[in-house]
């Protein structure tokens, strides 16, 4: 395997439960992820698609196989930003609060926040929303500013777990325009789980999961 790769999963399953009621979510599956990638994983519900992601940020551990982070130093897990299908946006705070709070957990402080704050918001055309609530956005501007919360901690590695699952396809392809946008302004790599064919057609190399199983494939012409 490479070690430039951002993160690489060995042979990794994952079981939930035991005995007779043990669900194998991901059997044996083999992937790695470079800078500069960009990756849907398509994939019927309850493949395993948003287990094998949630492996890869390290928010689940395999019961078998290992998951490694080769170019990513022992504290690099934080260069992994993770977007999950559903916003939760904190309600009382403003949508720039929202997008600082990660970095104010982990200590950065004024004005390199601010500043990491404002590009993020920027990146995904919510900068114009920053003083609104949550209660006071559209769902697809909450998601924007979700990508924009995990964008502030400058990842080199995003994870979507199905950005676009409670969007309409016009507010999918805003979202997925931003995605692609700031990713590569930031240099990240992007991983995509997804059941929406036109963000698969938008990514450059496509894998499928089926019954837990993880079937990776050349990368293809994007159409557009
Ligand atoms: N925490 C859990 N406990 C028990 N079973 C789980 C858990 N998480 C996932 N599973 C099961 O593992 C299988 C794979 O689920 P997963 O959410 O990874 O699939 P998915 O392809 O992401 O589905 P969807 O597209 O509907 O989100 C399913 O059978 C699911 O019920």
């Amino acid at each position: 395997m490479s070690t430039d790769a951002l993160v690489v999963c060995d042979d990794v399953a994952r079981t939930f439960g035991s005995g007779a009621a043990a669900v194998v979510a991901v059997h044996g599956s083999s992937c790695s992820v470079h800078s500069g990638a960009r990756i849907a994983i398509a994939g019927p519900s309850g493949s395993g698609k948003s287990t094998l992601l949630h492996l890869m940020a390290g928010l689940e551990r395999p019961t078998r196989g290992t998951v490694t982070w080769p170019a990513l130093d022992p504290a690099g897990i934080r260069d992994i930003g993770v977007v999950f299908q559903s916003p939760s946006l904190v309600p009382n705070l403003d949508v720039r609060e929202n997008a600082g709070l990660p970095l104010v957990i982990a200590g950065v402080e004024d004005p390199g926040r601010a500043e990491r704050v404002s590009e993020a918001l920027a990146l995904v055309g919510v900068d114009d929303l920053a003083t609104k609530l949550p209660e006071e956005i559209s769902g697809g501007q909450a998601q924007r500013v979700a990508v924009a919360r995990v964008l502030a901690q400058r990842p080199r590695l995003l994870l979507a777990d199905e950005p676009t699952g409670q969007l309409d396809r016009a507010a999918g392809q805003r979202l997925l325009d931003a995605l692609l946008a700031a990713t590569e302004h930031l240099g990240a790599a992007l991983v995509v789980t997804t059941h929406d064919r036109t963000v698969i057609d938008r990514l450059e190399t496509r894998w499928t999961m089926h019954e837990g199983r993880l079937r990776t494939t050349a990368d293809r012409t994007v159409t557009s």
